[in-house]
């Protein structure tokens, strides 16, 4: 559907984007995430077309950005960082304006534009000028013109910045029911709100894609190890003497825990899951167990790990990556 390829932007001096290469595929939820300043809305710019890169292309459905303008053009809507919006227009004169621009048929202007204006909820405040209103009613008016038409793509740079909770609950919402029928990209430097949201997510950095798969694998990525967390209601000695025989596990680390029991730690060798095995060896003992819990590293500290590093993290966290998973997309 998308096809970025060595896409490079140099504001100046200064890198912006360095050698972005990526393909996005239909219908499915996509999300670019990002320190401020790592080159998220410079590359969603170059994307839509609103910028031109220093080198590489981007294909949309085949058709280049910059040579076939309207044909690629035509697939995207776009709700960029800063909405251009009239000020002083109504809503609903905005709309229909944004339905004419983007070549909807007359006849069916009206009932497009009243279709987002029900779908992003603003019917209420169709007749209001846009000057008059609130920051989230303004997002929505730029994510309603992004909508409208209903394009097979809908690229959103931050789409609930400046939105309350609620409404960035009823945003969330909207992007998946989109995501049903359109492929729908969006950038933030939230990571919670790209884990709850993406099916694929793209981790930028320093204008460098760092990362790129699903949350569930991302997660996996920086497991050098695996390693298990285990509470027991026994001394340090009996659990180490429990654990004895299980020969998966590498090393543990103990403390005693001043209500009697032993907290621990355990490396085990990678891939295998020993958590039935360290199960039956306290029961067996009749030794209770009271927590067992599987360690991995955190989408957050992985997000830290990829984006903090000074030196290029790139080959070696996609090799890793590579070896790991099957999701070879870059
Ligand atoms: N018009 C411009 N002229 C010069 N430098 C620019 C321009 N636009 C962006 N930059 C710089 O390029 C880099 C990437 O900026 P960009 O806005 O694409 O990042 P971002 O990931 O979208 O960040 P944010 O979340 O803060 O918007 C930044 O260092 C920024 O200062």
């Amino acid at each position: 559907m998308i096809e970025v390829k060595n896409l490079v932007k140099k504001y100046g001096n200064h890198l912006a984007v360095d050698n972005l290469s990526f393909k996005i595929d239909k219908g499915k939820i996509y999300g670019f995430l990002g320190p401020n300043g790592a080159g998220k809305s410079t590359t969603m710019n170059i994307m839509t077309g609103y910028l031109g890169a220093t080198e590489g292309e981007v294909l949309i459905d085949g058709h280049d950005i910059l040579r076939e303008p309207e044909k690629a053009k035509k697939y995207i809507g776009y709700l960029p960082e800063i909405p251009p919006l009239y000020m002083e227009m109504t809503v609903q004169e905005y709309l229909d304006f944004a339905a004419e621009l983007k070549g909807i048929p007359k006849e069916k202007r009206e009932s497009s534009v009243e279709e987002v204006l029900k779908l992003v909820k603003l019917k209420d405040v169709r007749e209001r000028l846009i000057r008059n209103l609130s920051k989230g009613y303004r997002q929505r008016v730029g994510l309603a013109q992004a909508i409208l038409g209903f394009p097979d793509i809908i690229i959103l740079d931050e789409p609930t910045v400046g939105l309350d909770p609620k409404q960035i609950i009823e945003i969330r919402e909207l992007i998946r029911d989109l995501a049903k029928k359109h492929t729908v990209i969006l950038s933030s430097h939230i990571l919670a709100e790209v884990k709850e949201v993406c099916d694929y997510i793209m981790i930028i950095s320093k204008g460098r894609l760092v990362a790129s798969d699903t949350p569930d694998n991302l997660e996996h990525l920086l497991d050098d190890a695996e390693s298990l967390e285990l509470q027991a209601k026994a001394e340090p000695s009996r659990v180490r003497e429990i654990l004895e025989p299980i020969h998966e596990i590498l090393s543990i680390k103990m403390e005693k825990r001043t209500d009697g029991t032993t907290f621990a730690s355990l490396d085990i060798k990678e891939n295998t899951d020993i958590r039935e095995k360290v199960f039956f060896a306290f029961a067996d003992q009749k030794c209770p167990l009271l927590m067992l819990n599987t360690n991995r590293a955190s989408l957050e500290e992985i997000f830290l790990e990829l984006t903090q590093k000074e030196e290029e993290p790139k080959s070696q966290v996609l090799e890793k990556k590579e070896a790991k998973t099957d999701a070879g997309r870059l």
